[in-house]
């Protein structure tokens, strides 16, 4: 049915060995039609429009989204001076496609409603423009191959799931409202834009759009890439949304077999299930039934390990029960003394009543996910999982784990009854902000090993060969690093020295391995541990 309604969609899903199929609950989903390896490309889209974050808007090219640098500052657009442009190339393709338009119309924000608001006007402005242009283009010449595969975007456009039955009356009256304004312009006017269909395009915005991230994962902006809302959501992805500039790349993050959904997160996956739920019925209308949210075994057992989300209070001064315990276990964590208590190749012995610290947990866990740090003298038992394995492998080894680690005590509760669980969402969430603090402090030994728990948390949250866990990997070795050479400045003894030295070695590897799946070898975390790694071999041979 779907190859008679969008040819040239199935034509380019097709060429990428993939499939649009009918599904009784999701409506469509994207299937592999061949096998597909993980650190594939499944698919690279443009965006159809696309619109800067105004908190990103001094920082990236307006156009192509990359920030500027020393060497090449960005430059202002001397009349509306609001829009950024790294290059008079840039400008001018901006220019042409939509600049022209909102150059006078820069708006002051107020509230986060107001921003959203501003960003859908210019993004439905945007959207309406090239819808038109395109359909003039495609009409009047020969058809390239981007002229196809901009038909299949406006194909996937113009099917895609807008929900605007089930929209709240609040927000369809601010849609109104900015359909509206769009319609009152001139150059929208002399579209001929039927009224009705812009209330339509701005819920298929709501439910559809996807945040551009740069490379640190951070939110740059806002983009309608309509082949890119064909994939459908799961807590446990086996493919993720990266971009370089505005292009969109879904890329695997697993190997997908022939006739297996490929599917991406719509959120944040390192939230509760309770949370999750929430969120993805507010704005996407559906309930998840992917492996992680469909029952409390498997992987339903991450979840009750998690807990519920928690967020700082940012005014909060006090250091909570948790951060003070947490930090605790951080300054006492004695590597030496956690290997001579349990030496290579013996059983963690976690028995109830052997209280649960943070660094007997991480240990346990180490010896679990990454057994060549530990056991790197000892061929063969380091191979489990810093070697690529089977998907089933490593995850029935991490939800083994996660079985264990629940049925253990933990160990501190303080006089107002707060229990400090060195697994949960909130022991997870006081540790990335002590990290800030111990890296800005440049406490390195410290740095490293709250990394370190970090890691055991993002293992059981991500996918092994998720991006955040690339990312991460770089920041534990580079913590390792500059913690052995701190602790070489100040005295080290010999023993420790070598465990530190093995341990960096490691996580480079790991760190390589995982940035190369994640995000290829051409990009800026892959530099960086290659660097790392030849600071650290040149150290090595000059010892
Ligand atoms: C971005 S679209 C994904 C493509 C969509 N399935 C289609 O056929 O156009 C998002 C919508 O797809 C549906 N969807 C996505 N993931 C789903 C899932 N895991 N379970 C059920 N419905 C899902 C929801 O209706 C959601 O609002």
């Amino acid at each position: 049915m779907h190859t008679v309604q969008c040819p040239a969609l199935h034509a380019h899903l097709r060429a990428r060995n993939l499939d649009l199929v009918d599904d009784e609950s999701k409506h469509r989903k994207i299937v592999a039609l061949k096998p597909l390896k993980r650190g594939s490309v499944a698919i690279e889209s443009q965006p159809l429009a696309f619109v800067p974050l105004p908190s990103a808007r001094a920082d990236i090219c307006n156009f192509c989204f990359r920030r500027g640098t020393r060497a090449a500052p960005l430059q202002r657009c001397s009349r509306c001076q609001s829009a950024y442009f790294c290059s008079k190339h840039c400008f001018q393709k901006a220019w042409f496609a939509h600049h022209q338009y909102v150059c006078k119309t820069s708006k002051a924000q107020q509230g986060d409603d107001q921003e959203q608001d501003v960003m859908d006007e210019l993004m439905l402005e945007r959207v309406l423009i090239t819808i038109a242009r395109a359909k003039k283009h495609i009409t009047q010449t020969q058809h390239t191959s981007d002229d196809l595969s901009q038909c299949a975007q406006l194909e996937a456009f113009s099917t895609l799931m807008s929900h605007e039955t089930k929209q709240s009356n609040e927000l369809l009256d601010r849609f109104k409202l900015i359909a509206t304004n769009v319609l009152q312009k001139p150059h929208i006017k002399s579209l001929g834009v039927d009224p009705a269909a812009l209330l339509i395009y701005l819920c298929r915005f709501h439910c559809n759009n996807f945040g551009i991230t740069d490379n640190q994962l951070f939110p740059i902006g806002e983009g309608t890439y309509p082949i890119g809302s064909l994939f459908n959501h799961s807590c446990r992805p086996n493919a993720v949304a990266l971009y370089n500039g505005t292009t969109q790349m879904i890329r695997l993050i697993e190997d997908v077999s022939p006739g297996e959904e490929i599917t991406i997160a719509y959120i944040d996956v390192a939230h509760s299930r309770s949370d999750r739920t929430q969120k993805l019925a507010d704005k996407y209308f559906f309930k998840c039934d992917c492996p992680r949210c469909s029952s409390d075994v498997g992987f339903g057992v991450i979840d009750a390990l998690l807990g519920e989300s928690f967020d700082h209070d940012m005014d909060e001064d006090e250091p909570s029960f948790v951060e003070k315990t947490l930090m605790e276990e951080i300054e006492s964590w004695n590597v030496l003394d956690m290997t001579k208590k349990y030496p290579p190749g013996s059983e963690v012995p976690m028995t109830p009543g052997n209280l649960l610290d943070v660094p007997r947990y991480v240990h346990y866990m180490g010896t679990i996910m990454f057994p060549s740090l530990y056991w790197i003298q000892r061929p063969g038992k380091g191979e489990v999982f810093d070697t690529p394995q089977p998907k089933n492998v490593y995850e029935n080894l991490i939800l083994q784990a996660a079985v264990s680690v629940l049925h253990f005590p933990v160990e501190k509760t303080s006089e107002s009854n707060e229990i400090f669980k060195p697994y949960s969402l909130k022991t997870l969430s006081t540790a990335t902000r002590c990290l800030n603090v111990q890296m800005m402090k440049n406490r390195w030994p410290q740095s490293s090993r709250l990394c370190m728990f970090i890691l055991v948390q993002y293992l059981f949250i991500y996918p092994r060969y998720h991006p955040i866990l690339a990312i991460h990997l770089v920041l534990v070795a580079k913590a390792a690093w500059n913690a052995l050479v701190q602790l070489e400045l100040t005295g080290i003894n010999r023993k420790l020295e070598k465990e530190f030295q093995r341990g960096v070695q490691r996580w480079i590897k790991l760190a390589k391995d995982t940035v190369s799946s994640c995000f290829g070898e051409q990009n800026e975390h892959w530099r960086e541990i290659i660097e790392l790694e030849w600071v650290f071999k040149r150290d090595q041979k000059l010892k």
